[in-house]
This record gives C-alpha cells, structure tokens and sequence, in this order.
C-alpha cells in the first residue's frame, strides 16, 4: 500500500489510538450514498448521458421530471413507454428555457443537466447556485457539486469508484478489475447480514446507550469471526436463532466452529456434561423449538458420540 493510501476508517473510540488522528488530505470528495426514493429529481437533456443518469435514477426509485425536446435517446423513450418505469418519469417534451422556464430548479432536490449547450449549462448551474440546490453539469465539470463515477451493483452491494474527474474511462477500467475479484455469493452474505442484524434489532431495540454498544460489539465481533464468505449461512432461519440465543443472550462470539448445532450436545467435542447441563440451562427453549428439525438428526450423531466416549451409558 503506498504511504498516500487512504483506508477509509473512522477514528477508533480508543483515544490512546494514533489512528484516531488521521493526517487530513484535502481535495477529496464526499462519497455518500443517497437515498432518494420518490424524491423529485429535474433532468435535463434526453441524449446518452442524460440515459445514463435515468438509468441510476430510476434504479434508486427517484421520480425524475425530464426536460429535452424530441427525440430522445432511444433508451430514454423505451423507460418512457415502459408502463412500469414511465411512473418515475414525467417527460416534458421540450427544451429547457433556464431562467425564464416555469420549471423552477428549487422545487427539486438535484438537477442534473445533460445538454451540448455549454451556456444554458453555465445559466442552470447559477439558477442552483442561487437556490442552494445541488447540481451535476456533465459539460462543465468545475460546475459540479457532484460527479458520478464508474458504478457496479451486485444485489444491496454498491460500489462507486471516483477519480476526481481526472480520468473517468480509468475509473471505469477499476471498476472492472474489483468486479472480477469480488468472491462469489458475495449478495448472500450481505443479505445473511441484514436478517442477523435485523433480528438482532428485535431482540434488543432500542438506539444509543449500553445497549447499542453492546449491540455494535457484539455484531463486530461476530461478523469478525464468521468472515464473509461464511456470512451467507445466516440465511438460514434457525442458524440465526441459535447464534442468538447461544451468541448473543450469553453476551459470547459464537464462531462457524463453536455452534451449537443441538443444543444439548455440541457434536464438535463440547463433551463435558456440566458443560452440557451449563449450556442447557441457558437455552431460550421457546425459541430451540424451531431449531429442533435441523438439531434432531445432528443430536443423534452427537448422542452416539458421547455414548461412544462414554459420556452417556448405553
Ligand atoms: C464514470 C462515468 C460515470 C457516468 O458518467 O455515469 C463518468 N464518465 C464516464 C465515461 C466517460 N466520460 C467521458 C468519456 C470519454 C473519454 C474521456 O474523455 O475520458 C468517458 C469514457 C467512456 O464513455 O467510456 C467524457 C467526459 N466526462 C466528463 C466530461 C466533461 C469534461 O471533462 O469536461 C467529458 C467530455 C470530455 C471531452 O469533451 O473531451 C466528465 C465527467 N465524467 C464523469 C463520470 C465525472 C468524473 C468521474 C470521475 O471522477 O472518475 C465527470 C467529471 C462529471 C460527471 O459526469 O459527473 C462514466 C464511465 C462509467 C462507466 O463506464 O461505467
Ligand atoms: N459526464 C460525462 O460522462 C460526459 C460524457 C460525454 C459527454 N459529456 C458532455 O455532456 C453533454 C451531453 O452529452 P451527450 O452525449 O448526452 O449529448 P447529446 O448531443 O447526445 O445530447 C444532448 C441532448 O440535450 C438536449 N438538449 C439540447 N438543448 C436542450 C435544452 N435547451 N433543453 C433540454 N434539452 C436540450 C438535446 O435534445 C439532446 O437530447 C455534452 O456537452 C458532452 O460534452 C459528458
């Protein structure tokens, strides 16, 4: 990694840790995530890159109010005729006449031009400018309050490469090097994530406080401890269950090794009865119900185990 490599990682809540005091870098940009379903969006342009930025729009659920005179890029008209995409769009089929337009730019939360007249550019660039409203001027780069950047998307993950308008075809070129060395199954382990963190939330709702703390840790830890590629086995419904009440009502890291798969009788060497009895008296049984069908054919293998060792008498 070189020495101007930049991790993104935010001050640690150790205040003895020297990286809590990261050397500051300027000239970057903000990379955030926006989050605009059904927010009013002003398009203007209807050539190649104004599809490009419908594409994006539509696919983070925006409603986009569209201003370029016929005819449009062939793929803007095909989300125009769509039936299932033309509810985000209202198309207003004529050019844009900046200031003197009945279209204001401060009754939307972005605008976005996308036109090959470098004036009319500059004049809705000033129009925001005077409204506060954030704008992208694809011909004007120093314009811009925001670029967009070569994008990929595998289910809920996303990923953005920016190179500060410097080289747009190289961030596209990056973008094709990460996707080829992103694992497999990587979405289903995001979205094995989501349902632990989810049920988690259930469990101990609530925000800030012990309990968010120990609610933060304890999911570190535990992501720690699995590694993404195992992640995706949350998935599974009654998996989740167990690491919970295993994992987290004992306030324990359970890792892909250490569950319990039975409850009673930990197949992986867990064969200490007190250890047994231990861990029986803290089972949320209500909850074990669930688990039973996938721990019933293990806990036969497990009991065999132990009778093997002579834990259990035949
Ligand atoms: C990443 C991507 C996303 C997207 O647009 O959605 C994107 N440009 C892409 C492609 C691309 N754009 C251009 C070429 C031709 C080759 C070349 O010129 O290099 C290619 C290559 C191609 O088409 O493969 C020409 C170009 N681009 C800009 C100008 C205006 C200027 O520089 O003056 C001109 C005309 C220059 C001229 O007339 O000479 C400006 C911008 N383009 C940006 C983004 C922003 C900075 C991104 C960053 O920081 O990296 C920024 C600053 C503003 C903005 O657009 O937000 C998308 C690739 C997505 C993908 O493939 O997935
Ligand atoms: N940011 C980028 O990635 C990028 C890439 C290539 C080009 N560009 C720049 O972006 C601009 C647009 O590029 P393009 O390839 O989409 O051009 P294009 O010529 O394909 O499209 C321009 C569109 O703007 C419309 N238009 C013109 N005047 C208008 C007005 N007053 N109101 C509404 N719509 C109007 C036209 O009808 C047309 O649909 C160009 O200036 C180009 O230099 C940016």
């Amino acid at each position: 990694m070189s020495s101007s490599t930049q991790v993104a990682k935010p001050p640690s809540r150790d205040e003895n840790d020297q990286e809590s005091h990261p050397t500051i870098v300027p000239g970057a940009s903000l990379l955030l995530a926006l989050r605009l379903s059904a927010r009013p969006i002003l398009l203007i342009g209807g050539g190649l890159v104004a599809s490009q930025r419908l594409y994006f729009l539509l696919e983070s659920d925006a409603h986009i109010t569209l201003i370029s005179p016929s005819p449009l890029h062939p793929s803007i008209q095909h989300r125009v005729d769509d039936p299932i995409t033309s509810r985000q769009i209202t198309w207003l089929d004529r050019p844009f006449l900046g200031r003197e337009d009945s279209v204001k730019v401060k009754d939307f939360d972005l605008v976005m031009t996308a036109i090959d007249n470098n004036e009319l550019s500059k004049e809705v660039c000033d129009l925001c400018r005077e409204e506060r409203v954030m704008v992208n001027v694809a011909d004007i780069p120093p314009q811009c309050d925001f670029y967009f950047g070569a994008q990929l998307r595998r289910g809920p993950l996303q990923i953005l490469i920016s190179t500060g308008g410097m080289g747009p075809r190289a961030g596209a070129m990056i973008r094709d090097i990460i996707l080829d060395s992103l694992p497999d199954n990587l979405e289903e382990s995001i979205q094995g994530i989501g349902l632990l963190r989810g049920d988690l939330r259930k469990r101990a709702p609530g925000v800030g406080g012990t309990l968010g703390q120990e609610r933060m840790d304890w999911m570190k830890e535990t992501c720690d401890k699995w590694g993404l590629d195992q992640m995706k086995r949350f998935n599974d419904d009654s998996l989740r269950r167990r690491i919970l009440d295993q994992g987290w009502e004992n306030r324990k890291i359970i890792g892909p090794n250490e569950i319990d798969t039975s409850y009673g009788v930990n197949v992986r060497g867990l064969v200490s009865l007190d250890k047994v009895v231990q861990l029986g008296s803290t089972i949320n049984w209500g909850s074990a119900v669930g688990g039973m069908v996938i721990g019933a054919s293990v806990a036969v293998v497990g009991t065999m185990y132990l009778i093997r060792t002579g834990v259990i008498k035949a």
